[in-house]
């Protein structure tokens, strides 16, 4: 039985998913949880370290569990930029709320990104920022139902043009 009560926000790094998603829990009186919280306190320790005594692909795949297994209703739910290299996981987050893209431009989020290399990011060693953007663009766009440009808008725009959409989409 689906339950769809939930709002899934996805995107790059850096796209807001995290700030905003606080913001739009509390205007819309759900429950916030960040899934990246829910990897480092299952595993005990932060992204980065698993990132450092692994590797990027055993992040995706702990990622990929805790998602899959993850029952969140009515939940704004913040997923980390590389929720969508998870299948399994996509499709049970899919089941509990409609999925939202937090659409940037690289150049945008290359503003907002100053720790590139040390933010823990599930990316391939030496894969630069483009690169990463371009092959993750067809994921976001597979998964979205509502896409929001978050280029050139303050978080509370943000947040005014999502509540609109919503609203529309309901
Ligand atoms: N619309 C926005 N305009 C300007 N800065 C933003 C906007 N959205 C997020 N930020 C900033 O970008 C950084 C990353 O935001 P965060 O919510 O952690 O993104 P994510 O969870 O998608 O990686 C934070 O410093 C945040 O304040
Ligand atoms: O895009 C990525 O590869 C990642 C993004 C991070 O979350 P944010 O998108 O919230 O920064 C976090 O899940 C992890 O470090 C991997
Ligand atoms: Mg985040």
């Amino acid at each position: 039985m689906k339950n769809r009560r939930s709002i899934v926000l996805i995107g790059m790094p850096g796209a807001g998913k995290s700030t905003l998603g606080v913001l739009l829990a509390k205007e819309m009186a759900l429950g916030f949880i960040d899934t990246d919280v829910l990897i480092q306190s299952r595993e005990g320790k932060t992204l980065q370290k698993i990132i450092a005594e692994s590797d990027y692909l055993n992040l995706r795949a702990i990622e990929g569990e805790v998602l899959a297994r993850a029952t969140l209703p009515s939940h704004v739910i913040a997923t980390g930029g590389s929720a969508v290299y998870s299948e399994q996981g996509m499709e049970n987050l899919r089941n509990q709320g409609v999925v939202v893209f937090l659409q940037c431009s690289a150049g945008e989020l290359h503003r907002r990104i100053h720790n590139y290399e040390s933010r823990g990011i599930a990316k391939a060693p030496g894969q630069s920022f483009v690169a990463l953007f371009e092959e993750r663009q067809t994921l976001y766009r597979r998964y979205a139902e509502i896409t929001v440009d978050c280029d050139d808008m303050r978080l509370q725009e943000v947040l005014n043009q999502l509540l609109k959409l919503l609203r529309e989409n309901a």
